[in-house]
């Protein structure tokens, strides 16, 4: 009789298409075996009867700012947040670092410093700014995930945006590389000038005129057209209006090979939220109305967006701490709420959810080159899987919280369901009942 190292047993299994009750047994990190019924013995069983066996998600948007900024997160904080979210592997982006990963040397103390401290697998974004053109092929070789590029100011002197010619230009060297370039769209010169019409404003409602929906669209369009110029693939981060995403859906049917996310916030939350709770709903692009809310859910369930992530974006306490929603820090801090807010979507709305972990791992693996290994739960990839129960509520309390500052716009909220287990090959990396702290993350570096 074979033995494994874990089987976990009986649980509903979310495969790629459907959702059987199964037996999943794991060997050396690997998905061994998915069966109604596995005979074999293990190391450790594990009763996954009521529970949801989902694949670990892959969260393509972090801000981890570490090495430079370890008061805002850091590998250590950050990835056990991810962990405790359901997230077993996140892509860290390139700023709020110091120095920001724009040069080689950056990027390979980014990876030692991650390879010891994350308890989750870890991919690296590289950056595209003004001046470092000339990194650009070395970083792809270096194995970065994709670049990443500000077509608005990004609020750190450390990360300059990107002009037109920089983006130009980058677009013209990155396609070579076969990696992507992930751009921040809202066009500066909108957001500049309404900065300017609005500067004697420090009120929310101002604040989220200050950065209009047309911002998003026109850079949306600017960089379809570059990237159609230079065929460099796009990937559009943090789309927050359904317009961005119909152009995106048309440069994608006239054979432009770009991809889009959105995070979770556009779709839970509106411009009210940022009314009643303050700095800690404050981003960009802002939240939007309702009604702008609604059309970006019908865009998700219309098979529009490809994948949700987090942008989790955090800073210490005190920079979210005023009332002016001009001089606060833009950012939700929110990586450990990812999963399950797609849940509660899925809940509300009738998802199924191989589409939600379609969103959540199967879309991300595939774009950035990781799905031979990951995305999915089947024989022969990593054992990263999540255990879920969806008839335990979780209600978010700066308690439970386990990124490094506690702040949060879902402090207070309540989800119907909960993440009580995350494996990430094979090993628990984080376990409701207890605290389990294995630091085995590793540097995970996209087939392309
Ligand atoms: N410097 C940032 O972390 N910016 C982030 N801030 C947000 N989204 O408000 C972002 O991704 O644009
Ligand atoms: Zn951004
Ligand atoms: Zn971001």
């Amino acid at each position: 009789m074979d033995n494994y190292d874990v089987i976990i047993r009986k649980g509903r299994v979310v495969l790629k298409e459907t959702v059987v009750t199964a037996d999943v047994a794991i060997k050396n990190g690997l998905i061994e075996k998915v069966h109604s019924s596995i005979a074999g013995t293990a190391d450790s069983e594990v009763d996954a009867q009521g529970l949801y066996v989902f694949p670990g998600g892959i969260d393509v948007h972090a801000h981890f700012s570490e090495p430079g900024r370890e008061h805002w997160e850091g590998f250590e904080t950050g990835s056990a947040m991810m962990a405790a979210g359901g997230m077993t592997t996140y892509f860290d982006m390139p700023l709020n670092g110091i120095p920001s990963t724009v040069t080689v040397e950056a990027l390979k103390e980014k990876a030692e410093t991650g390879s010891r401290k994350s308890i989750a697998d870890f991919g690296l974004w590289g950056g595209l700014v003004p001046g470092n053109e000339e990194e650009l092929e070395t970083l792809a070789a270096e194995g970065v995930v994709g670049f990443k590029a500000f077509m608005s100011p990004t609020g750190n002197k450390e990360f300059e945006r990107s002009d037109d010619h920089t983006l130009f230009n980058g677009m013209q060297k990155i396609a070579p590389t076969g990696k992507l370039l992930a751009l921040h769209s809202e066009s500066a010169v909108i957001v500049k000038g309404m900065e300017q019409r609005y500067s004697e404003h420090t009120d929310a409602v101002s604040f989220s005129r200050s950065r209009p929906e047309e911002a998003e669209v026109e850079a949306v369009n600017r960089a379809i057209s570059y990237a159609k110029v230079t065929k460099c693939p796009l990937h559009f981060v943090h789309i927050s209006t359904a317009e961005a995403v119909e152009r995106i859906q048309e440069a994608r049917l006239a054979g432009v090979d770009v991809t889009l996310e959105t995070c979770p916030h556009y779709l839970l939350f509106t411009e009210d939220t940022l009314v009643e709770k303050g700095a800690a709903a404050k981003c960009a692009p802002p939240l939007r109305s309702n009604e702008q809310k609604q059309k970006l859910i019908e865009a998700l369930l219309d098979g529009k967006i490809d994948m949700v992530s987090s942008d989790h974006s955090p800073c210490p306490s005190d920079m979210k701490d005023t009332d002016d929603m001009f001089a606060a820090w833009g950012g939700i801090s929110g990586g450990q709420y990812t999963f399950l807010a797609v849940l509660e979507l899925a809940a509300a709305h009738g998802i199924k959810f191989p589409r939600t972990a379609q969103w959540l791992s199967g879309a991300p693996a595939e774009r950035f080159g990781l799905s031979g290994s990951k995305g999915e739960i089947k024989e022969g990839k990593d054992a990263d899987l999540v255990l879920v129960d969806m008839n335990k509520s979780f209600t978010v309390t700066k308690e439970n919280m386990y990124m490094k500052n506690k702040h949060s716009v879902y402090e207070g909220m309540t989800f119907s369901a909960s993440i009580e287990q995350t494996f990430l090959r094979g090993e628990t990396i984080f376990s409701a009942a207890g605290k389990p702290v294995k630091r085995i993350g590793r540097w995970t570096q996209p087939q392309q």
